[in-house]
């Protein structure tokens, strides 16, 4: 699926309907379409199913799950490295535990393993370790699995659902829910690259848009799509007979639960298939009402934690510098980097409108500056984020809302433009130590700069100061001397 033309046909889309609202646009789409394509699927680009895109422009909007969970998928190149160990709950705690450290050992098919080494993976992912030998296992297990971001879970499921289907039988054999028609086509894209050496299996996806002939009878063994359309292909429209499914993956789980309507409607299909379905959910996160659901989808399940690597401030130099207004934090900014060499740096700012506004006066400046803001489409912000991350931009100036849960590793100096608070003007500390913080991994030295503006601001910073610990340095930006000694 070729992203460019995907977010070119939002560009024209947009452009050609101003003044039209999002429900009106989704509406249009899914009138003119019989099949899937990209352009079909472009008009609501960070839309969920059934909950239509009633944003407001305000940039402190809750934060959207889906799209940023699209938007890591669009710009993660590699595994996320993760050097905890995998927790297991077994569901016979008497039976071995397998865990296997080469592809090989899980006897796959050969058009499969081929496929695996064509996307170049050598070994398992930690998850994978454990996750694939009970996925492959006779009779099928339930999994639950929780481990963040990048971790290889979708390569994961994938294999194990192209592993269990049987090409011979032309009706579908497995069924993979996820929340949003954009997450579908990304698995979706993981299934064709994995499946390369595997044509006879095929792939329809049950999405919005994607209406087919009344009474038509699905040959594909693999069905891909949202919670809403997938129930109506079951069910009402009966396009697939869910007693002969024998994978059920519910992907994403912390992403669907945000959505109303989609745990219930996750919950009919799973209560329509046959009782030896193997059933796997999949989740990032695991809080409680994750974990309700969870345990609502998967009967009996073997569970696998893979803890978040921590982020710590230990090898951060933060400071603070005292301004009165944003045009002195701009000129603190301009002293600095007067000063000081700065690779790379991302600025954060509380508001789209001061983010734009200060990316207007850097460039001014002559700093070649990228600008990630709330109105992008998430393509296109993937597309932002990857020239900054290849060094085409030197500074990226954001809001925090966009760059929630984004990692641009070589980023050494992060510029805290307005402190972060959360919706009720507390400190967010969880934000703080994510935009500075570094694993232990990847332990480089980092500088943060705090620009605090107002006796509110002052008494943020002093309580995240307080939260962490960790002294944050009083920083003079007029005196050249002292500033050129926080980079030695
Ligand atoms: N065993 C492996 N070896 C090397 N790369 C891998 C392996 N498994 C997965 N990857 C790659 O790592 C990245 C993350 O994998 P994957 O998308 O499966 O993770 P995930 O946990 O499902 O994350 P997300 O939910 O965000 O998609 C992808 O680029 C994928 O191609």
């Amino acid at each position: 699926m070729a992203t460019d033309s995907w977010a070119q046909a939002v560009d024209e889309q947009e452009a050609a309907a101003e003044s039209i609202g999002s429900l009106q646009i989704k509406e249009k789409t899914e009138e003119n379409g019989t099949t899937a394509n990209a352009t079909q699927l472009s008009s609501a680009a960070a839309n969920t199913e059934g909950g239509g895109d009633n944003k407001t422009t305000d940039e402190d909007d809750s934060e959207d799950k889906a799209a940023q969970s699209l938007l890591n998928k669009l710009i993660r190149s590699n595994l996320v490295n993760n050097t905890n160990q995998v927790e297991v709950l077994q569901k016979d705690p008497n039976s071995p535990l397998y865990s296997v450290k080469s592809f090989e050992e899980l006897r796959l098919k050969p058009q499969l393993l081929q496929g695996v080494y064509g996307m170049g993976f050598n070994r398992p992912s930690k998850i994978q370790e454990t996750a694939l030998p009970m996925m492959l296992a006779e009779p099928p297990q339930n999994l639950i699995a929780q481990s963040q971001s990048g971790t290889g879970k979708t390569a994961a499921f994938v294999l194990a659902m192209l592993s269990h289907v049987d090409p011979n039988n032309k009706f579908p054999q497995c069924l993979c829910v996820s929340p949003t028609y954009e997450l579908a086509l990304q698995t979706g894209k993981v299934i064709e690259q994995m499946g390369k050496y595997y044509p006879e299996v095929k792939l329809v996806y049950a999405i919005r848009g994607n209406k087919l002939q009344r009474g038509l009878k699905l040959e594909e063994q693999i069905v891909i799509g949202t919670p809403g359309t997938m129930l109506d292909w079951c069910s009402k429209l009966r396009f697939i007979d869910p007693k002969k499914i024998k994978v059920f993956v519910l992907d994403e789980a912390d992403v669907m639960i945000a959505t109303q309507g989609h745990q219930d409607q996750s919950i009919r299909i799973q209560r329509m298939l046959p009782k030896n379905c193997q059933m796997l959910l999949f989740s990032a996160t695991f809080e409680e009402s994750v974990w309700n659901f969870a345990q609502r989808i998967v009967p009996d399940p073997n569970i696998i934690k893979l803890k978040r690597e921590e982020e710590t401030l230990d090898t951060i130099k933060q400071y603070y510098v005292l301004c009165n207004n944003k045009e002195e934090k701009f000129q603190a900014l301009c002293n600095l980097y007067g000063a000081i060499t700065i690779a790379q740096a991302m600025i954060f700012c509380h508001t789209r409108k001061t983010a734009g506004w200060l990316a207007g006066e850097l460039s001014r400046e002559g700093h070649q500056v990228a600008l990630l803001s709330g109105e992008m489409q998430v393509e296109q912000r993937a597309a932002v984020i990857e020239r900054f991350r290849d060094g085409k931009e030197k500074v990226l100036v954001t809001t925090n809302v966009c760059a929630r849960g984004i990692d641009v590793e070589q980023v050494s100096v992060v510029i805290n433009f307005d402190m972060p608070v959360d919706k009720d003007g507390n400190p967010d500390n969880e934000t703080y130590l994510h935009r500075i913080g570094r694993t232990g991994r990847f332990g480089k030295r980092g500088l943060a700069i705090n620009m605090v503006d107002s006796k509110m601001s002052m008494n943020i910073l002093n309580r995240i100061q307080e939260h962490f610990n960790k002294k944050i340095e009083k920083l003079d930006t007029d005196d050249l001397d002292e500033i050129e000694k926080i980079a030695s």
